[in-house]
């Protein structure tokens, strides 16, 4: 008899719990007072479910176009960095932190330093273009070329020398070297499901337990520290090329200015955050835009004729590049239709939120490719267009916004500008399957796959 009001009673107060946590969730919860799916009021399953399904960023857009401007929020994750959990500047929350670990190395993402950058740019873009003829266009069969994969190797390989002065060889090889990029993918594929329930991350990968049996060699940190240190060599000895300056340069400096907050670690979180926040999201871009590119006769057509009529040098430079406006306006669609980062850091947004596909600001049909909303129309004044692109620029939130903007986002359009005119300088390129929708796979990075071009040299 005891026995049985004993078990009556756990049962009773099981129960009484979870009634609590669910009055709990659906009241008085801070996000309580925002609409979204029922099962998301009580677990992050939904969001977890969501991401593993790999078509999250629609379903960020299905949301908003239910529920209207809200926004939820959630904690980022932070991986193993030796025994320590790394707080790099996307991960860490605090605002102090971040500013502290901004404020030593800003100069280093200035636009001054990215156009310091462009002979890396063009090294670079010389070797694709040079690999592209032997290893395709030269080819005695008509081969398709897989050229999303090509813009991968072209972003790693940029960032790579502007960080450490060293390529991965992706470029070179024109082939994915040791499965890098692959085994960082498959990362991304595990890290992005489980980032949405921060307690399965704890469970998995977190806890006391599990780290007394993880494999502690962390292969990119190890290759970042030696790559370092190779660096530090070359500046002992005078064998370092002194100009452009490179990322791991200034990281150095802000070691010797800020000796309490960059150390040894820091340097090396510094550096390999370059590498994941640079590369897939620059070859993303890329790759919407050639699609895009190729896809729509009426762009193509266009964009070509400014590229003919400008005549620019190859590869083109950042000067000449920024006077073609249609390229401009190509570039910005792009952003705007497929921002490479499908789950934005979540931030505080300003209290009225935060729309970006919806807005009426893009004028009429905004889920359609229309780069000619960012030109000036026929009735529009100079002021009103400066204006008006000035507030699509705002509302775009490809870069992130306020404190947290992208600090890369000069770099990175740097890199875009002279690579897309440079190719099409060079290159016919053509799609495979011009019917065949490219097949994108959404979680951190919105990939995109099955970009089958042909390419012919002009
Ligand atoms: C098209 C290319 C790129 C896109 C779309 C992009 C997008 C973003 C986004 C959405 C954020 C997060 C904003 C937030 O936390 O709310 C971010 C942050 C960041 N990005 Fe980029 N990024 C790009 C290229 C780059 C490049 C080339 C670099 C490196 C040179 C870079 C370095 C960073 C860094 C360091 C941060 C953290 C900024 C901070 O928290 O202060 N990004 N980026």
């Amino acid at each position: 008899m005891y026995m049985l009001t004993e078990q009556w009673y756990l049962f009773g107060s099981a129960i009484l719990a979870v009634l609590l946590y669910a009055l709990y969730q659906n009241f008085f919860h801070p996000l309580s007072r925002y609409p979204g799916p029922l099962l998301a009021r009580f677990t992050d399953y939904w969001r977890f479910r969501d991401v593993r399904g790999r078509q999250c960023h629609l379903t960020r857009v299905a949301l908003h176009e239910k529920h209207g401007p809200v926004s939820p929020f959630y904690h980022p994750f932070q991986g193993w960095v030796g025994d320590k959990i790394g707080y790099n500047l996307f991960t860490t929350r605090d605002a102090t932190t971040h500013s502290m670990l901004k404020q030593p190395v800003a100069t280093a993402y200035s636009f001054k330093s990215a156009l310091e950058f462009e002979p890396i740019v063009d090294e670079c873009i010389e070797t694709m273009v040079t690999r592209l003829d032997e290893m395709i266009v030269q080819s005695k069969t008509k081969k398709p070329c897989d050229l999303g994969a090509w813009m991968q190797y072209y972003s790693f390989d940029v960032m790579a020398i502007m960080t450490w002065g060293k390529a991965f060889g992706f470029l070179d090889r024109g082939e994915d070297v040791n499965s890098m990029i692959q085994r960082l993918d498959e990362r991304m594929d595990v890290i992005s499901p489980q980032s949405q329930m921060p307690w399965l991350d704890w469970l998995q990968t977190k806890n006391g337990i599990v780290n007394l049996f993880r494999d502690r060699t962390n292969k990119f940190a190890t290759l970042a520290a030696s790559l370092i240190q190779e660096r530090q060599k070359a500046l002992a000895d005078g064998s370092a090329k002194p100009s452009p300056r490179l990322f791991i340069d200034h990281f150095l400096d802000a070691q010797r200015m800020h000796p309490t907050v960059v150390d040894a670690r820091t340097i090396v979180i510094y550096t390999t955050t370059n590498i994941m926040a640079g590369s897939d999201t620059v070859a993303i871009a890329l790759r919407t835009i050639l699609y895009m590119v190729m896809r729509h006769a009426d762009v193509r057509e266009r964009l070509l004729a400014e590229i003919d009529t400008a005549k620019p040098s190859f590869p083109v430079t950042w000067e000449e590049a920024q006077r073609l406006p249609y390229l401009d306006a190509v570039i910005q669609e792009s952003l705007r239709i497929h921002p490479p980062v499908g789950l934005p850091l979540e931030r505080v947004v300003p209290a009225e939120g935060l729309m970006m596909q919806d807005a009426p600001i893009w004028g009429p049909e905004p889920k359609t490719f229309n780069p000619s909303r960012w030109l000036k129309a026929v009735d529009e004044s100079a002021e009103e267009h400066t204006r008006r692109v000035a507030a699509m620029k705002r509302a775009s939130l490809a870069f992130g916004a306020g404190s947290r903007t992208c600090m890369g986002r000069h770099l990175s359009l740097v890199q875009i500008a002279k690579l897309v005119p440079s190719l099409l300088i060079k290159f016919k390129l053509t799609l495979v399957d011009k019917e065949r929708d490219w097949k994108v796979t959404a979680g951190w990075f919105v990939r995109q796959a099955e970009m089958d071009v042909f390419i012919e040299s002009k």
